[in-house]
């Protein structure tokens, strides 16, 4: 149920992501509990505004959430697309009616993966540009802006709210978020495959063959995001590499390249699988971002 006084919050997948935006609520704006696989008794961002403590609360077993908690004012969601079911009996516990979710997950298949385990509650879809990463539990060190692009709906307004005082989130709202989805998706499936097949940072995109490469990767998913109503063009893509391939980008990281290198399991179905079942379902042919896909399914 939504308390008078300071809403409460809870991130599940206190990684990266999550423990970075955790963070960033102000205290003053909310209590955040973090439900995590591993445990941390502090909590310690390292961004270029510099190094910060936020307050920590953290359990690490679904089973601890005090009954009352149910229906938390707000959960993110910010594990891995591949383990959202694994963190059903967080969201089984923690969501009700009364819930807003708000995923902060890469791809285009959060409502249809989450809808089913969030017990009613509304949900908000991101499309989130930040360069963050977990280097233990409760340390996390982030590089570059953090922007949260969501629809342009009630819910957003209140996400908002929540981030007042910090300078360092900004929520942007867009009319069309099919498009801002479609657009964050093309870039992963840029970025992400080729530095984590790569084991590079950014910076490879600048190698010219490898630049084409991701154009061409871009290219193909357009006429997919049109059939699925997003309004992308040739010059989205233009713009997209460029900024990928700006000098200051090149030691920049990706999520599935941090997973690459530390030997874990990387999101390539949220991405490269997404797109080959919306390609099979719209009749369009995707066989760049399939060959990039099953390459990362073969080398997990
Ligand atoms: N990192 C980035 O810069 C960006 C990431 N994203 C997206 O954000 C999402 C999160 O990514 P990121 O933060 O990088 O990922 P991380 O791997 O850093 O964080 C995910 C966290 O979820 C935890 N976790 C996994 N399963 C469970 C579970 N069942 N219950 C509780 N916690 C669990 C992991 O635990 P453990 O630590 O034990 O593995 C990990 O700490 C992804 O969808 C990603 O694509 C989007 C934009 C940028
Ligand atoms: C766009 C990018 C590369 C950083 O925001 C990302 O989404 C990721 O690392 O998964």
């Amino acid at each position: 149920m939504t308390r008078p006084g300071r809403p409460r919050c809870a991130v599940v997948g206190a990684g990266g992501i999550g423990a970075f935006f955790g963070a960033q609520i102000p205290a003053a704006q909310g209590t955040v509990v973090y439900c995590a696989r591993r445990p941390f008794t502090r909590l310690r961002v390292d961004s270029e505004i510099g190094p910060f403590d936020a307050p920590v609360q953290c359990l690490t077993d679904p089973g601890s959430v005090p009954a009352d908690w149910t229906g938390l004012d707000w959960v993110f969601v910010a594990v891995k697309a591949q383990h959202t079911r694994s963190a059903a009996p967080w969201l089984a516990r923690l969501c009700s009616s009364a819930s807003r979710v708000v995923s902060l997950q890469n791809g285009i298949e959060q409502r249809e993966t989450l809808t089913p385990l969030i017990g009613g509650a509304r949900l908000l879809e991101t499309a989130v540009y930040c360069g963050a990463e977990l280097l233990e539990p409760g340390v996390v060190r982030q590089r570059g802006g953090a922007r949260l692009v969501t629809e342009d709906v009630a819910l957003a307004t209140e996400l908002a709210e929540l981030f007042v005082g910090t300078a360092a989130v900004v929520v942007e709202r867009s009319p069309d978020f099919r498009t801002e989805a479609w657009r964050k998706l093309m870039v992963n499936a840029a970025a992400n495959g080729l530095t984590a097949l790569t084991r590079k940072r950014m910076g490879v995109l600048r190698v010219a063959e490898v630049g084409e490469l991701a154009r061409a990767v871009m290219t193909e998913i357009l006429p997919l995001a049109r059939a699925d109503g997003a309004q992308l063009t040739a010059e989205d893509v233009d713009r997209a590499l460029a900024a990928l391939r700006a000098p200051g980008s090149a030691e920049a990281t990706t999520s599935m390249y941090q997973d690459r290198l530390a030997g874990r399991p990387t999101e390539h179905d949220a991405i490269y699988g997404a797109v080959a079942r919306r390609a099979e379902r719209l009749g369009v042919e995707a066989p760049l971002n399939r060959a990039i896909g099953a390459l990362l399914t073969g080398a997990c």
